[in-house]
């Protein structure tokens, strides 16, 4: 039997191109917690967790997922076969209750590893691809309006993305939708706009909101109220006229179905981490077909490992009205990669290789990981200087 021989986590700090600014926080840098599993066969795998400002966005942090990993998953998955993906994650749910977003970059590496092992990538272990390339849009979230509208001129121009989801919810509700018209009015017929509110209003303040977001020409709502108020979202998707889409209450298939038979979304932000893991995310795109609700693949800022572990589950939907938010490579200063992903024409290409079909960069990812020892090298280079 070829059995998971060994885990290891990994965590790199990556500053962001400029701040992102979402209600809950404000990025400088994003944390990626890198999963390696090496098997018997010498075969690796890998995959990533993000979190989004810390502990801000949700219960995991990049330091939690390293933790449970070293602490809890790997003495539980060393040994197993690691042929076996599905049931590998299956047993470990016995011994492990929650942690979605570290099961997800466990699993994203045992996939990876038995793709590479079966040759063949993940999404075709998922049942095969429906789509070659995924639309893919941009996040303004500068904070600042004009800035916001030159980024998008911008990437409309290089022709790299052609819908924006505009991040509001931490200045008062007139200001964020005068802050939205004026980038719809800017940016005019060319281009989606949607906003992401991150939960920060109350029901009472989202009704007036979402109408005066119709107004502005704005084409999706995401996550207007907090995660918990099911019925509210459920009273807001009956009377507004724009979409709203589900994501912070989203964590896996089990709340897909509270939210489909409740109503209480038009369309799903399917995320991996936030799922439990691509099974899990395939298992909310089933719901949401079968319950007639739209579907758009989301993001949880992920560098380049969880962005195309992702984009292989949503390569296989076959319907994907609202097209991914792929974008997180993007937003961060450093490639590691040795290939660079293939973002052009407002899309991004899944890559075909066995497994997730990217390779990373060694010599940057030790370099970069927060347990470098750069001690000697700053030593060795001020001897020099
Ligand atoms: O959807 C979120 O809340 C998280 C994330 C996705 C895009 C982005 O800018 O932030
Ligand atoms: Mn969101």
């Amino acid at each position: 039997m070829i059995t998971i021989a060994e885990i290891e986590a990994i965590l790199i700090d990556v500053p962001t191109i400029r701040p992102h600014v979402l209600a809950m926080a404000t990025m400088h840098h994003q944390t990626l917690c890198l999963v390696r599993i090496t098997c018997s066969d010498g075969i690796t795998g890998i995959g990533e967790a993000t979190t989004i400002g810390g502990l801000s966005y949700g219960p995991e942090a990049p330091e939690t997922i390293k933790l449970a990993v070293d602490t809890y998953f790997a003495p539980a998955l060393i040994g197993e076969d690691a042929t076996k993906p599905a049931l590998a994650m299956e047993r470990l749910g016995r011994h492990i209750v929650g942690n979605n977003f570290a099961r997800c970059a466990v699993e994203t590496a045992l996939f990876d590893a038995h793709g590479k092992r079966a040759g063949l990538s993940i999404s075709e272990l998922l049942g095969g691809r429906v789509h070659d390339r995924l639309p893919v849009l941009w996040t303004l979230a500068s904070g600042d309006t004009a800035r916001d509208i030159d980024e998008a001129q911008k990437m409309l121009a290089c022709r790299r993305h052609d819908a924006f989801k505009i991040k509001i919810g931490k200045r008062p509700i007139e200001e964020d939708v005068a802050h939205v018209a004026e980038i719809k009015r800017a940016l005019g017929s060319h281009a989606s706009i949607r906003v992401d509110v991150n939960m920060a209003w109350s029901e009472l303040e989202a009704r007036p909101a979402l109408a005066m977001l119709a107004d502005a020409g704005c084409d999706l709502v995401e996550q207007p109220i907090h995660r918990s108020n099911r019925a509210g979202m459920a009273r807001l998707v009956a009377r507004s006229d724009v979409p709203i889409m589900a994501d912070e209450a989203l964590n896996g298939p089990a709340s897909a179905y509270d939210y489909a038979s409740a109503a209480a979304a038009d369309v799903f932000a399917v995320k991996i981490e936030q799922s439990g893991g691509l099974i899990a995310a395939k298992q909310v795109q089933a719901v949401a077909d079968a319950a007639g609700v739209g579907l758009y693949g989301g993001t949880m800022l992920e560098g380049a490992v969880g962005t195309i572990a992702s984009a292989h589950v949503f390569a296989t939907f076959p319907r994907l009205a609202f097209g991914t938010e792929l974008f997180g490579p993007l937003l961060l200063t450093e490639e590691i990669l040795q290939q660079p992903l293939d973002y052009r024409e407002f899309g991004l290409e899944v890559p075909v290789g066995p497994g997730l079909g990217i390779a990373l960069d060694e010599d940057r990812i030790s370099f970069m990981r927060r347990d470098a020892s750069r001690r000697t090298i700053s030593i060795a280079a001020g001897e020099r200087g």
